[in-house]
């Protein structure tokens, strides 16, 4: 069954908040300030380090949070999580204008991508702090778009605050024509492998 200990997301994604809601845990929002920049080309390694950066970045705040305060020794998780899509081994993040949006679409048309999540717990028992992190991949295929599709779709401000300037669980879902793996991945968090790896890791302290 899912974890009684207090968890912090450490997102500002409401899809993974969604997911995450889905799955029956409790849990609070606290979204991370920390630099994304990195010049890491493997979409695996950039999704982890990002997530790791993610989760430590909350991690640090709720520990100046309860410093001091009778909490201060009670156990907490957070979990930090990024996606990428990337075609070709060329990574796409979110777009940065229309234009990128565009042709993102267009490059990812009648193609198959993957889409990497990297995700990074830290769990505070209330002595040490443990951390684990890793990345789940999901192959999506899209069917060929015309151009009108793809102006329609953009005219609907959906890709924009997206990965691969599409959401699958939205009318971006309407190009894809299979996946293989997980589809909770490409949404933004693995939530069966989420599951499996914090019971692991709490079983194991
Ligand atoms: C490919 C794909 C991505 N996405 C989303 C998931 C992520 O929210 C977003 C990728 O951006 P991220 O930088 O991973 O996440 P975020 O900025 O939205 O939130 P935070 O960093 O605070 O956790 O793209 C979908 O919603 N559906 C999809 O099909």
């Amino acid at each position: 069954m899912v974890t009684q200990i207090p968890i912090i997301l450490a997102s500002n994604s409401p899809r993974r908040k969604e997911l995450l809601e889905r799955a029956g845990y409790t849990f609070t929002v606290m979204p991370s300030d920390c630099d994304e920049a990195t010049d890491i080309r493997f979409p695996k390694d950039m999704v982890m380090e990002l997530a790791g950066r993610k989760a430590e970045n909350v991690y640090k705040k709720v520990c100046t949070d309860r410093a001091g305060t009778e909490a201060e020794t009670q156990p907490f998780i957070v979990i930090g999580s990024d996606t990428v899509v990337a075609l070709n081994g060329r990574i796409l993040g979110k777009p940065v204008d229309y234009d990128d949006a565009y042709n993102t679409l267009n490059s990812l048309s009648g193609q198959t991508h993957n889409v990497y999540t990297g995700v990074s717990i830290m769990y505070y028992d209330g002595e040490k702090c443990r951390t684990k992190t890793f990345y789940e991949n999901t192959e999506v295929t899209f069917y060929p778009m015309t151009h009108e599709e793809i102006v329609g779709y953009l005219a609907t401000g959906d890709p924009f605050d997206k990965a691969g300037s599409y959401g699958i669980q939205t009318q971006g879902g309407l190009f894809v024509k299979g996946i293989k793996g997980s589809y909770d991945n490409v949404v933004g968090l693995p939530l069966s492998r989420l599951y499996h790896e914090l019971n692991e890791m709490l079983c194991g302290q």
